[in-house]
């Protein structure tokens, strides 16, 4: 146990016996949540967890584990063989946007709620995204290193970069993130469309179901959408073809949405403009190529983390736990 208490049975729903019997008035006990992984959570949002439900750690798990929700603030996989050790799991809050670290199709056998963080990161993500773009097109990390070498005042100015208002930008993904970028593109006077799993009917912006269409029809694509079986490298050659030799590709969501060897290629070749990258696809390896080019902005998967999104994440995940205990609707289901 994460606070020294002794465990409570199942949901948390157990009343206190002690109050029965000298007729105080009974206090619901707190629910128990399991918390997956090792989380990196600072005291005071420990505090927090602790002021409200019963915490156990994967090391104090029985065998098999009556607990119904679990909390997962880092991405250790949840897979279907910790999943089959907590039979009475009925929901699990995850911290991070995204949750392609979890079992999500045992989940939706066993009718497992899963709820993410990507609320609390969305405008953040955003930002970076429309950073990285800015750098990529007007070269702002390139020239950085060009004066800091002392080349400026030796081989003199630094080649233009180009505008970002008016360009194409296609998204793939118009979640909680892409409608974020959009949203911030549009001011910049972009032109915006879009490929999810479905068209949105409450988006006015041209929806392609073909990422290759959709690239045909864009200058940039930003990607900000779920990794899944079905998105695995759904960015690939036919896709950067498409997209053509002036084509920019700024990723923050998953780097396997994108065939990493394929457009290191491109990349190389000069067969896109550039990228944009804060995600890998073996992180924290990155090709060595990469290094070497000047038309890439390289980012540790950096673009989630501010201090203002990781108190917000904090504060939606004790709000998805209280919700699951009192038999409400979780504020972020998947
Ligand atoms: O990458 C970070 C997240 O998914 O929250």
């Amino acid at each position: 146990m994460l606070n020294g208490e002794t465990p409570l049975p199942q949901n948390g729903h157990r009343r206190n016996s002690m109050a029965a019997i000298t007729g105080e008035a009974e206090a619901e006990a707190p629910g128990v949540v399991f918390v997956h992984g090792s989380p990196p959570f600072g005291l005071p949002f420990k505090d927090r967890l602790l002021s409200r439900f019963q915490l156990i750690h994967m090391s104090e798990l029985p065998e098999s584990s009556h607990v119904k929700v679990m909390l997962c603030m880092d991405h250790t996989p949840v897979t279907s063989q910790t999943l089959y050790k907590l039979p009475s799991l009925e929901c699990i809050v995850a911290s991070s946007a995204g949750v392609d670290h979890i079992d999500l199709t045992t989940c939706r056998l066993r009718g497992i709620a899963v709820a993410n963080g990507s609320q609390a990161f969305s405008e953040d993500v955003a930002d970076y995204a429309v950073a990285l773009l800015m750098d990529v097109l007007r070269k702002i990390s390139a020239g950085d290193r060009y004066l800091r070498s002392g080349l400026w005042s030796t081989k003199g100015d630094y080649p233009l970069g180009w505008k970002l208002g008016g360009k194409r930008v296609g998204i793939v993904g118009l979640g909680n993130i892409g409608s974020e970028v959009a949203k911030r593109l549009v001011a910049f006077g972009c032109a915006i469309a879009y490929n999810s799993r479905k068209k949105r009917s409450s988006v006015s912006f041209p929806y392609y179901a073909d990422v290759c269409d959709l690239a045909a029809n864009s200058d940039i694509l930003v990607i900000c959408g779920a990794l899944t079986s079905e998105t695995h490298h759904i960015i690939n050659k036919d896709v950067m073809t498409a997209l053509g030799k002036e084509g920019v590709i700024i990723n923050v969501g998953r780097g396997s949405l994108i065939n990493q060897k394929e457009l290191v290629q491109f990349l190389v070749e000069g067969q896109i403009r550039g990228a944009g990258l804060d995600v890998f696809e073996n992180e924290p390896i990155v090709p060595r190529e990469l290094l070497e080019l000047d038309n890439v902005v390289l980012s540790p998967h950096n673009a989630v983390v501010t201090p203002e999104a990781f108190e917000a994440m904090q504060e939606l995940a004790i709000s998805n736990l209280g919700a699951f205990f009192s038999n409400k609707p979780l504020l972020s289901p998947i």
